[in-house]
């Protein structure tokens, strides 16, 4: 049967190059090759297949997860898949299982925090999956307070060995991926203690189960915390809990980059920061940026493209009626999603690069950076996460009714992302620290020269005092005027903050008590990076029929979008006049009709596979109606036209004889 593209009038409208687009969106030729190529491999294997996840009972959903792990492993060796594409090819298997946290934190946490001696020895078993590891970090009763967890880490000098405990039930580790069922390995959180001195948290490489038959061993208790939020979606995961009893471990299975202790029992601290114990985080924060605008792009292709398929009202003459996508309510809604898609892409790319320069830095000693670096990873992590989860959100309402049904993508998409605002670190929490940066760098500003982000702060003086100098819509358009009002609003908004604190003789209750207006002043900081990434990404060349034209609408339509969102904080502070938030409006408007014609053609660009999508109302060819009928039937439901309980509870129900006055 011939295949027909129901949005061939889309894509013909369209006003730029698309495959130069795509390239832009992967981040270079080299990386657009190869998401094209896994992707593709991934869609036609059948192995790989995913769309009866939501149906499938959690027994059956976490086998097959390991039987796709499994496969995809096989994949990997059989075809000699190099590092960066058996990590493309997990992606796009697209689904969360232990071998996320293996690769993403068990591996890392090793390079970042062990030692030459100790990278030797457990990452070549680690990359041959050998063992099998998960990051045990979070207990029971703590997860954002690190330095609560109770677990303890007591080092015995007669046998040379660390004693792990968990003292309480609050101690036990409570969440872990890859935990509850897989993991052979832990790298586990726990207090060390040396000669009765606490000396704080630290890691340390547990093996869980047994490499023979995978029965917990001696001293450890371990299992599965349970279903999660939604089907399919993160119970394709094992998170774990685990107790430890008096289980011992060799010294040396201490991560000893940040401290040690030797055979004698003395600690000794090295010379690079206490923070790095931290380092992982900095590490999946930065790749937990990057993936939100993948995310948020899939959510924002399938809402698209059926906002462009489907139709209500309008309809003249007995003419078709109006294609949702044109009503201006629809791409109020729907285009700052596209336009924040592409900011998440460029701000996880240079994140990615502030990451890279501060771990050459760390290397080379010069720990400068690193502050900067945990406020930027913390602050964007915080920040991506919640628009990504609120707008995937969006688009399921952009899709109407059928955005509900699990063919969608979206209830499942939704499920999955949603616990990305809390794991890996609360995302009001992230903000805090966000906010503790701005204060540092406030009070010492004067004597600390503010650099690289927070560099705005060197001109605070004149920030305080600025006057928006808009006249017209079109002035919104002046990459200047734009940056100046979000440097502002963000400045005025941490001097307030500084100011106010300065009122309280206890600067830790003042801290507490404005926490709330700290977490606001931190998320303009936020803002404004997004803005000036996305405006700076604007000012290289790029190659291409109209793609620098359509990148700056959508730069435009995202800084707009936030001024107008946040007008408040920009009216408040006097950074601009409500004058100047009505003409941004107007300018906003205008910007939604420009992207319209290229809506279809700027999602395309994201380059997804039918199969990554997984969404009828999003699939390339826009032939949804047909699709979502067929599929329908196909639901286990459906097998037989009578339902089974028919007999049991139905049938009596309409055969009853009551006799009652009332009926
Ligand atoms: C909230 C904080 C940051 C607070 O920690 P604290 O020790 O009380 O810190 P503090 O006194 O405020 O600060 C001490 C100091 O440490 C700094 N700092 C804090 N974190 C970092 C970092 N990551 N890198 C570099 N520096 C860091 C702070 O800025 C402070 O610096 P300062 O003393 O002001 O110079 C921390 O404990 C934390 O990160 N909590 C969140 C826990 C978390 O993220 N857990 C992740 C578990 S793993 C997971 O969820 C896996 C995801 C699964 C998946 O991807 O599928
Ligand atoms: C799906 C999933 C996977 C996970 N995977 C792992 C893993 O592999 N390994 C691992 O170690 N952990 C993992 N975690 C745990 C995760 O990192 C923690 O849940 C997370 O850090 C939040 O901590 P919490 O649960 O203690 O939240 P809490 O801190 O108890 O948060 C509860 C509320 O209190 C607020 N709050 C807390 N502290 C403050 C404060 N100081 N000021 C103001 N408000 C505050 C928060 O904003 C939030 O609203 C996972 C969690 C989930 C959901």
């Amino acid at each position: 049967m011939e295949r027909v593209d129901h949005l061939a009038h889309e894509r013909n409208k369209s006003e730029f190059d698309v495959d130069a687009m795509k390239i832009v969106w992967a981040g270079s030729p080299h990386a657009f090759e190869l998401s094209d190529r896994i992707s593709k491999l991934v869609a036609s294997d059948p192995g790989f297949r995913k769309d009866n996840r939501t149906m499938l009972s959690r027994k059956d959903l976490f086998k097959n997860t390991l039987r796709k792990a499994a496969y995809a492993w096989k994949t990997i060796v059989d075809l000699h898949l190099s590092e960066e594409e058996a990590a493309k090819l997990r992606f796009y298997v697209d689904e969360p299982a232990y071998t996320d946290l293996h690769w993403g934190m068990f591996v890392p946490a090793i390079k970042g925090q062990g030692t030459d001696e100790q990278q030797q020895k457990w990452l070549p078993l680690a990359y041959k999956m050998q063992i099998i590891g998960c990051y045990a970090q979070t207990e029971l009763g703590h997860g954002s307070n690190v330095q609560g967890l109770e677990t303890t880490a007591t080092f015995d000098p007669q046998t040379d060995e660390f004693i792990i405990h968990s003292p309480t039930l609050t101690s036990s580790k409570w969440w872990p991926g890859g935990l509850g069922k897989v993991a052979t390995h832990a790298i586990a959180y726990a207090r060390l203690i040396v000669g009765g001195r606490d000396y704080g948290v630290n890691g340390f490489i547990v093996q869980l189960r047994s490499l023979e038959d995978h029965s917990p061993l001696p001293g450890i208790t371990v299992g599965d915390i349970g279903m999660k939020f939604g089907n399919g979606a993160y119970n394709t995961m094992d998170n774990g809990v685990l107790q430890f009893d008096h289980v011992r471990i060799p010294r040396d299975q201490m991560l000893m980059r940040v401290s040690q202790v030797t055979r004698e029992g003395k600690y000794k601290q090295s010379d690079v920061p206490r923070q790095l114990v931290y380092g992982t985080m900095v590490y999946v924060r930065q790749t937990i940026v990057a993936d939100a605008s993948c995310a948020l792009s899939r959510a924002v292709c399938i809402a698209t493209r059926y906002s462009a398929v489907r139709r209500q009202f309008g309809s003249q003459n007995g003419g078709p009626e109006t294609q949702v996508i044109d009503y201006k309510t629809q791409q109020s809604r729907l285009f700052p999603l596209l336009a924040s898609a592409y900011a998440f892409r460029f701000i996880g790319e240079w994140l990615k690069w502030l990451y890279t320069d501060v771990t050459q830095r760390l290397q080379a000693n010069d720990f400068s950076t690193l502050p900067e670096a945990h406020a930027c990873t913390a602050g964007l992590k915080s920040l991506t996460t919640t628009a990504t989860a609120d707008g995937i959100e969006e688009c399921r309402k952009l899709c109407g009714g059928h955005g509900y049904l699990c063919s969608s993508g979206l209830p499942e998409l939704f499920a999955v992302y949603v616990p990305a605002c809390t794991y890996e670190g609360d995302n009001t929490v992230l903000l805090l620290q966000v906010a503790r940066f701005l204060m540092k760098t406030v009070s010492q500003l004067g004597v600390k020269k503010p650099v690289g982000t927070i560099g705005y702060m060197t001109r605070v003086d004149h920030l305080m005092q600025c006057r928006c100098g808009v006249q017209r819509a079109e002035d919104w358009l002046n990459p200047s005027a734009l940056l100046e009002a979000f440097e502002a609003r963000a400045a005025r908004m941490s001097v307030a903050c500084a100011q106010n604190l300065s009122n309280f003789d206890n600067p830790e209750e003042g801290f507490a008590e404005l926490s709330a207006d700290l977490v606001e002043a931190a998320v303009a900081h936020c803002q404004l990076i997004i803005v000036s990434k996305f405006i700076e990404k604007l000012q290289q060349e790029i190659p291409g029929k109209g793609v620098k034209q359509q990148l700056e609408v959508l730069c435009n339509i995202y800084t707009l979008f936030l001024l107008h969102k946040h007008q408040g904080d920009f009216l408040s502070t006097g950074c601009i006049t409500p004058k100047h938030a009505s003409l941004a409006n107007d300018q906003l408007r205008s910007l939604y009709s420009q992207v319209r014609p290229n809506a279809i053609a700027l999602v395309d660009a994201f380059n997804y596979t039918d199969h990554f999508l997984g969404s009828i109302l999003g699939c390339y060819d826009g032939n949804v109606y047909p699709k979502l009928y067929e599929a329908a039937w196909e639901d286990p439901l459906n097998d037989s036209v009578v339902p089974d309980g028919y007999h049991q509870y139905i049938r009596p129900l309409l055969k009853q004889q009551i006799r009652t006055a009332r009926l």
